[in-house]
């Protein structure tokens, strides 16, 4: 059998000593070097899928811009952040159209604002089916099974599906439609009464949550447990569906395991570590996005927000002139980061916080610059602090890193010596906690599409000679490396999942066995069935709650050859 080992790096410097050429396929064991523009990288994105609109290529020689591994000028560090942060008039550059994300028109003058409708509405009927809108109008059904995705659960008036939120299985409501016409396939709708409720349902801790409202949390209205419950709902049905398991041939045993001790009904975790919020154009308040929409639900606080992100008191300044906030309060370590995003042509206001924090900005190009102290945070996790620069990805739990890391290591049980592969690697989580395992004598190959998130790897990881860090995609990448077999894989793919050309490429490197970290569940079956057609099947499934109050949660599926398969 031949076996090509990932590469190892020099343990000089860069990781990248033995690849190829730019552009060009690597020798057999050898890893083709990327194509390193010149033009520097959109940073990783805050999301799985490794963008959003508040991440953003860097340009060429854009000022003001931090070196990368966080130093100033001369190659000093950049200062800390001071406790008092002022910074001021800086135009924001460009004077283009408004990306995504940002609101669509200049700022009004500022006007006392209008009284709202009791319950705005964002009517959004789908284009396609013409007919005559049904938004407003109320039914009483009763609620059926949770669905996949968006928090809803479904139900039928007439014959017609209806996906509705803010209800539970089994109840019965009146629901009142928000998005759809009479021509429409399925409606969407907010219950909004309850006739009879669900014993897991719970008057919602926050006051901004409900029908019309904050469109962040799914399931306020529902108990800790009841949460879990849903989520052992749709996984079982997803495997089910997609995969044709049972939760005992997935070698799952039913539960979504809570992180972080178990909750009363009404206590809320306060676990997001990263909050998007939306400045409202007319009054310069921040707040949340409601669901399906752009409007903003002002808010004084979030509950689920961690509290390095509640004290930077967001929700209490004047934003006016920006379209969103992002703040970041890492794990481990004081650093917090603000990421504004001003408004079309709009100066960058001053902003004043009692806190010590970094502050950056993004152009209406999606340039990311460095306004005042670092363009990174520092997290710590897995015995290692971690760069992540520019708002890219990082779990927001704080304890998912560790959670994940502890479920990947415990299922792969990683001997010395072996050779393994971290696809879709970020700043290098799962890649520096199996190289602490396999030792001098085996060797990581990581691969992940972003450059920033390669730079803040490859700095994250440069002390392991043992370790190597690619940027490319998985799907091009992999292919081109020559490899023909490893021991492991790790694979933490985006919500879409890995797909079927990559998972057959994968089943043909023979690995004792793979980890499938997975952020959705039908994702993770869909893949699960291709890997059952490469010979690989699941041993053991682990579900995490790292998402509570909202209907995500994130797995672990340990992999391995069906005995006596022939691949
Ligand atoms: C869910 S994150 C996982 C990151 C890392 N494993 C961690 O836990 O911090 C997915 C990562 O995949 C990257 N990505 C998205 N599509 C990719 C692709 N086609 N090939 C390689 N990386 C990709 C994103 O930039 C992101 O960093």
């Amino acid at each position: 059998m031949s076996r090509n080992t990932p590469p190892r790096s020099s343990g000089k410097s860069g990781k990248s000593g033995k690849a190829g050429k730019a552009g060009q396929p690597g020798k057999v064991g050898q890893v083709a070097r990327p194509r390193w523009g010149a033009k520097a990288a959109r940073p990783a994105a805050t999301d799985r899928d490794g963008y959003t609109a508040q991440t953003a290529p860097l340009a060429p020689g854009e000022p003001p811009r931090e070196p990368v591994g966080g130093q100033g000028a001369g190659g000093q560090p950049n200062p800390a952040p001071v406790g008092r942060v002022r910074t001021g008039a800086l135009k924001a550059s460009g004077g283009g159209a408004a990306k995504k994300g940002a609101a669509k028109e200049p700022r009004a003058p500022r006007a006392p604002r209008p009284p709202r409708a009791a319950r705005p509405t964002a009517p959004q009927v789908p284009k396609g089916p013409g007919g005559d809108p049904l938004v407003g109008e109320r039914y009483e059904v009763e609620i059926g099974a949770v669905a996949h995705g968006g928090g809803h659960c479904v139900a039928r008036h007439e014959g017609r599906v209806l996906f509705v939120r803010h209800a539970l299985p089994g109840e019965r409501v009146i629901v009142e439609v928000t998005e759809g016409t009479t021509k429409s396939r399925f409606l969407r709708a907010d219950a909004v009464e309850i006739l009879q409720p669900a014993k897991d349902r719970i008057e919602p801790p926050c006051p901004f949550s409900g029908p019309g409202r904050c469109g962040g949390c799914d399931w306020q209205h529902v108990s800790p447990g009841g949460q879990r419950k849903l989520k052992v709902q749709v996984l079982t049905e997803q495997l089910a569906k997609l995969a044709g398991l049972t939760p005992a041939e997935a070698g799952w045993d039913g539960s979504v395991e809570p992180v972080g001790g178990k909750l009363q009904a009404g206590e809320v975790p306060a676990w997001r570590t990263r909050v998007q919020y939306t400045v409202d154009g007319e009054s310069g308040q921040v707040g949340l996005r409601k669901h399906r929409s752009h409007e903003v639900q002002l808010i004084d606080r979030c509950l689920i927000a961690a509290p390095g992100v509640t004290e930077l008191g967001i929700e209490a300044r004047d934003w006016t002139g920006l379209a969103s906030v992002e703040a970041i309060a890492a794990t481990g370590s004081s650093d917090r980061q603000l990421i504004l995003r001003p408004l079309p042509g709009e100066q960058l206001p001053l902003v004043e916080l009692d806190k010590p924090v970094s502050i950056s900005r993004i152009d209406e190009q999606e340039l990311f610059h460095r306004v005042h102290g670092r363009n990174f945070v520092r997290e710590r996790a897995a015995g290692r602090t971690w760069r992540v620069s520019n708002g890219g990805f990082w779990q927001i739990h704080p304890e998912a890193p560790e959670t994940l890391v502890d479920a990947v290591l415990t299922g792969l049980d990683p001997q010395w010596g072996e050779n393994a592969l971290d696809l879709y690697c970020g700043v290098g989580l799962f890649a520096g906690a199996l190289a602490d395992r396999v030792g001098e004598d085996g060797a990581v190959l990581g691969i992940e599409s972003s450059k920033q998130a390669v730079l803040d790897a490859r700095h994250n990881l440069a002390e392991l000679e043992n370790v190597q860090i690619e940027c490319d995609k998985v799907e091009t990448l992999l292919p081109r490396t020559g490899i023909t077999s490893t021991d492991l894989i790790v694979l933490d793919p985006p919500r879409a999942g890995a797909g079927r050309e990559t998972v057959q490429h994968l089943v043909g490197l023979q690995a004792r066995r793979i980890a499938y970290v997975a952020c959705d569940p039908a994702a993770l079956a869909r893949d699960l069935a291709y890997f059952a057609e490469g010979g690989y099947r699941p041993v053991s499934l682990r579900a995490f709650d790292l998402f509570p109050m909202t209907h995500h949660f994130e797995c672990v599926a340990i992999l391995e050859p069906v005995a006596g398969e022939s691949r």
